[in-house]
Order: structure tokens, then sequence, then C-alpha cells
């Protein structure tokens, strides 16, 4: 077929959800499904978490290698060092209503950022990088502030004494973490730090392919990351798990569930499909720890009730968001900034893909399998 003045393929190949299309070149991740492996920058993500924090994570996302010691000192005083916020936002953040989600306040504060910055309109790698560092220094303190303020309490003042991942998990709870409690959340942040091309990862690379800023694609990601179908099904596992208070009861809720055609939120992957998703079983290693130190394994109980469930009825393994968010809700964390936490942990990977995009841009722009009614004369 040829149209005179237009562009047009003979069957454009259409895969709905887009499902193993190829949409773009990278060299940030992978998920190597044959290998079992997340290739991040060449290295397996299982294998980091047992290696590296979430500060040397940073680094090698957005400096394409893993830190010496010297390294990962500078980013952790970099990230201590550029973290103020302009008391402009604070006043805009407290006007928002009660009801505000978090997500909806994180989404507004990074709108706002995007007035302040000086070099908006600079996407050189150099000022991006720059630009990924102050947002991620930024982030715990904007996302856990805003909060405090929608729930009319006092900002916590941020502790430059403690680390990177212990003054987050101060922010969000007001409590200095204990050591264990540090690890597991750090390990939390680490997982959930990149993944290839999910939605949200798309959806920035598609803003930023119009060169578009990176508040403007981050905006973008933060609403695609509220879904329940993405990052929302942190938040949804805990109300599910807290709707009934044993195994038992977990069981006839999710076969309740079932029954009515419903989803289960924390099962299923686009990519690993009827497989676990190797970041879950770390997680709930983590919750394993965290249960037997506490000496209250309710909700691993109740975890592993659904988990055999799923797996005998659908087939279906749990994703990372199933045993994350058991695992924030004993770390005291308020259940509606499990998404926010994720996206705060997943700017790391999603600033690397903007910077890649602005820095080997092609615009985004697809086309359509028409189902509309054929033309008809007026
Ligand atoms: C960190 C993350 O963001 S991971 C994703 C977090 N999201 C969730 O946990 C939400 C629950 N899970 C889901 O909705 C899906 O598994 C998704 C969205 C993650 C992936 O979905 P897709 O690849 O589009 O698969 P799709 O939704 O078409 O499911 C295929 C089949 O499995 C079923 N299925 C998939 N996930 C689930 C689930 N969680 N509960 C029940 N059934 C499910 C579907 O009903 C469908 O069945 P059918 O073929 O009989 O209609
Ligand atoms: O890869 C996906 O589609 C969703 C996911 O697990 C993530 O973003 O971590």
């Amino acid at each position: 077929m040829k149209w005179e003045g237009f562009y047009c393929e003979a069957e454009p190949l259409f895969k709905p959800g887009l499902q193993d299309v190829v949409a773009l070149e990278t060299s940030i991740s992978f998920l190597d499904t044959e290998s079992e492996r997340i290739l991040i920058k060449g290295f397996d993500l299982i294998e980091l978490s047992q290696e590296i924090g979430y500060v040397e994570m940073i680094h090698l996302l957005l400096e394409g290698s893993l830190p010496d010691r010297v390294q990962t000192e500078n980013i952790s005083q970099r990230l201590n060092k550029e973290c103020d916020i302009a008391e402009e936002v604070w006043t805009i953040l407290s006007q928002l209503p009660q009801t505000t989600h978090p997500m909806d306040a994180q989404r507004t504060a990074l709108s706002v950022l995007a007035g302040f910055d000086a070099d908006l309109e600079d996407r050189s790698v150099q000022t991006n990088v720059k630009r990924a560092y102050q947002l991620l220094a930024q982030l715990p303190d904007l996302t856990a502030n805003s909060y405090h303020l929608l729930q009319g309490r006092a900002r916590i003042v941020p502790d430059s004494s403690l680390s990177y991942t212990a003054n987050f998990l101060y922010l969000l709870t007001g409590h200095i973490p204990s050591k264990l409690e540090e690890r597991i959340f750090d390990l939390s942040l680490l997982l959930y730090s990149e993944h290839e091309l999910p939605n949200s990862t798309f959806t920035a690379r598609v803003i930023a392919s119009t060169l578009s800023d990176m508040y403007g694609a981050l905006t973008g990601a933060v609403s695609s990351l509220k879904g329940q179908l993405h990052g929302g099904a942190n938040e949804a596992v805990m109300k599910l798990l807290l709707e009934v208070d044993s195994p038992v009861g977990f069981v006839e809720l999710l076969q309740e569930k079932l029954k009515n055609k419903e989803k289960i939120m924390g099962f299923g992957h686009r990519v690993y499909a009827k497989k676990m998703d190797p970041r879950a079983l770390i997680m709930k290693r983590a919750l394993v720890d965290l249960s037997e130190h506490r000496g209250d394994d309710r909700f691993l109980q109740m975890c592993e009730a659904g988990e055999a469930l799923m797996e005998k009825e659908k087939g279906l393994y749990p994703n990372l968001d199933y045993y994350a968010a058991p695992v924030y809700y004993m770390l005291g964390i308020p259940i509606a900034l499990y998404t926010p936490i994720f996206f705060c942990s997943r700017t790391a990977g999603l600033t690397a893909h903007i910077i890649e995009q602005h820095d080997h841009n092609r615009l985004f722009r697809p086309r359509v399998h028409y189902t509309g009614t054929a033309y008809s004369s007026l």
C-alpha cells in the first residue's frame, strides 16, 4: 500500500501491550531470561545484592562502574550535601489537600523542582548526571516529609550523621533504625533500583525522547509507577495481608478473589511470567531474617501460604512487591509510602535511562492497528 505524501509500511507487526517487542537499545540493564540473570551494566543484580549497597548501585548506574571505597565515600557525602530543598517547595506541598496520595505529592514535588533548576534547558550528560545526584539526594526528604505534612505533622529534619539509607528510613518512621533494619531497607532499595524496561522506564524514555527535561520524564514515570499493575502493587499487597490475621484466612481471601476472577496483587510478571521474580526470593529471605529477629512470623506464614496457593491454583509466583510489602510494614513504614519509596529507589535507574535517551535520542512515534470503521465518503 502506498499513500501519496505519507510513509506507510505494508502490515506493521502488532503485539498487544508491546509484549516481547524490543523497543530500544540500552547499555544499562537487561533481563536475560535465558541465563536467568538481571544484568545491570554487566553485573547480576542478585550477586550485587550480596556484595554492594544502594549508594554503590547509584554509582554503577550513573557512572557505569562499581565505585571503590573513596568513590563510595564521595557519593555519600555528595548525597548528604546536595539535599537542600527550597522553602517555596515546602510551602506548595503544605497546601495540598490532606486526601492527596503521597505518590501525587511526590509527582507534584518533582514538577515544582523543575522551576528551581537554573540549567533546565541543558540536556548534556554532565548536567543530567549532576541533576540525577541532586534528585536522589532530595527525594528521601521530599517523599517522607510531604507525607508528614499531609498528615498534619511537622517535618522531620534529616540527620546528616546517618548513612543515606539510615537517614531515609529515619525520615520515614521518625526512629533511628537498627543495623539490621538499615541493611534490609538498603537491600530493598538496591533490588528496586533498576529493572530494564518496565512501563515507568518506558514512559520516562518516551517523554525524554521529545527532548523534554528530566523532571518531566520523572513526573510521567511516577504516574506510571502509581498504578496497581506496576509499583502500586506493594501497597495493595499490604492492604490484602491486613484484611485477615492468619494463613488460613489469607488463603480463603485469595481463593475468594480468584473465584471472582480478580487479580492477586504481588503475583505474576510480564517477563518472568510463570517463574519467581529472583528479587522476590531475596526479599523473602529478608522477611525471614526480620521475622526471626522480632520473634514474629505472622506475615511470613501468611505470605508463604499465599505463595503455595497461587502456585497450585494458577502456576503464578510472587514478584518483588509481594515480599517488599510485609518487610516495609515490619520496618514501621506507613503503607501509603511503599510505592513512593519504590520510586525513590528507581530514580537511580530512571535517571540513567533518561540520560541515555537524551544522549542517543530518536523520537518515539509508533503506529496503530486501526479497528475503527473503514473510510466512507461524506
Ligand atoms: C515490581 C513490579 O512492578 S512487578 C508487577 C507488580 N504488579 C502486580 O503484582 C499486579 C498483579 N499482576 C498482574 O496484574 C500481572 O501479572 C502483570 C500486570 C504484572 C503482568 O501481566 P501480563 O503480562 O499483562 O499478563 P496478564 O495480565 O495478561 O495475565 C496472563 C494470565 O495470567 C493471569 N494473571 C496474571 N497475573 C495474575 C494475578 N496476579 N492474579 C491472578 N491472575 C493473574 C491473568 O488473569 C491471565 O489469565 P487468562 O489468560 O486466563 O486471562
Ligand atoms: O519489570 C517490570 O515490568 C516491573 C518490575 O518488576 C519493575 O519495574 O521492577
